[in-house]
């Protein structure tokens, strides 16, 4: 049996419990004096069967964590597991199955097929895959999000809630491992958008399904077990059952330590 302490070692992949894990993950854009240090060795476990959501300033990382994570783009260095997978290293190929089969992602624009009615959007990824749908667990899916007389409608006979509830059970089809969120309420009216929080909800606590919500709004982060706060490319803080008020809170203080630094900066001190 490993040690708890071995258990974060680094090169060991994740228990059970964990979804995907990072450590030591850092990427960078571009080269020589122009690099920008997206993240600076991030280490995180994405605890399976929850809810979590990724906060920060602009510009601090969020979507470079996810897309890492999600095996969407290459990292510097470091390792990333989905699962006991180690995905960094992977060949685009090997990397293109394993998003397919294994994860499932929902975006801010909902990406549907215009030509296409809702339930064939729902099972799209899986007719790519060659893979039959599931049909207990899509009814499951389906009736979960409210969809069962909508699924012969098309998405523009859809309201902006529905799409987006379309791209939700689409994201579940398959039953992944992980579902990546990407600011999933931003084109949403607040109605809509607390819909599909509490629909991302469900399928964490009715389906069993691991979540990982990049948002902006602390109203969502609120529906989430568990807030990552990114600055600067690392992973400054934490926090277990975020209240709208709590994680506003915490977003103003990345104000507030940065207030100096511009200070500083426009006097022209270093
Ligand atoms: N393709 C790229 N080329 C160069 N720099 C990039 C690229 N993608 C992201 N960056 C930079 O990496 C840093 C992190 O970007 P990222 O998009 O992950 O931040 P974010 O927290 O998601 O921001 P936002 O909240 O504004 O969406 C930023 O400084 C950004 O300018």
């Amino acid at each position: 049996m490993p040690t708890p302490a071995a258990e974060h070692a680094p090169g060991l992949a994740p228990a059970d419990g964990i979804a995907a894990r990072a450590r030591g993950l850092t990427k960078a854009y571009g080269s020589g004096e122009t690099t920008v240090l997206a993240l600076d060795r991030v280490d995180v476990d994405i605890v399976r069967g929850r809810f979590t959501a990724v906060m920060g300033p602009s510009g601090s990382g969020k979507s470079t964590l996810m897309h890492c994570l999600a095996g969407l783009d290459t990292v510097s260095a470091g390792q990333v597991w989905l699962g006991d997978t180690e995905i960094t290293g992977l060949k685009d190929g090997e990397l293109t199955r394993l998003r397919r089969d294994r994860i499932g992602f929902m975006f801010q624009s909902f990406n549907l097929v215009p030509t296409l009615n809702a339930r064939e959007n729902i099972t799209l990824p899986l007719d790519i895959a060659g893979r039959r749908p599931d049909e207990q667990w899509l009814d499951q899916v389906i009736d979960t999000l409210g969809l069962r007389d909508r699924l012969r409608h098309r998405p523009a006979q859809l309201s902006g809630g529905q799409q987006q509830r379309v791209a939700c059970a689409r994201a579940l089809a398959s039953r992944p491992e992980l579902i990546f969120a990407d600011e999933p309420t931003g084109n949403l009216d607040s109605r809509s958008g607390l819909e599909v929080l509490g629909f991302l909800r469900e399928a964490v606590d009715r389906l069993d399904q691991t979540v990982v919500m990049v948002t902006h709004d602390p109203g969502a982060a609120a529906h989430s077990d568990l807030v990552l706060f990114l600055a600067d490319g690392r992973i400054v803080d934490e926090m277990r059952q975020p209240t709208a008020e709590s994680v506003l809170e915490r977003m103003k203080r990345f104000d507030v330590i940065r207030a100096p630094v511009d200070d500083a900066d426009r006097s022209g001190r270093k």
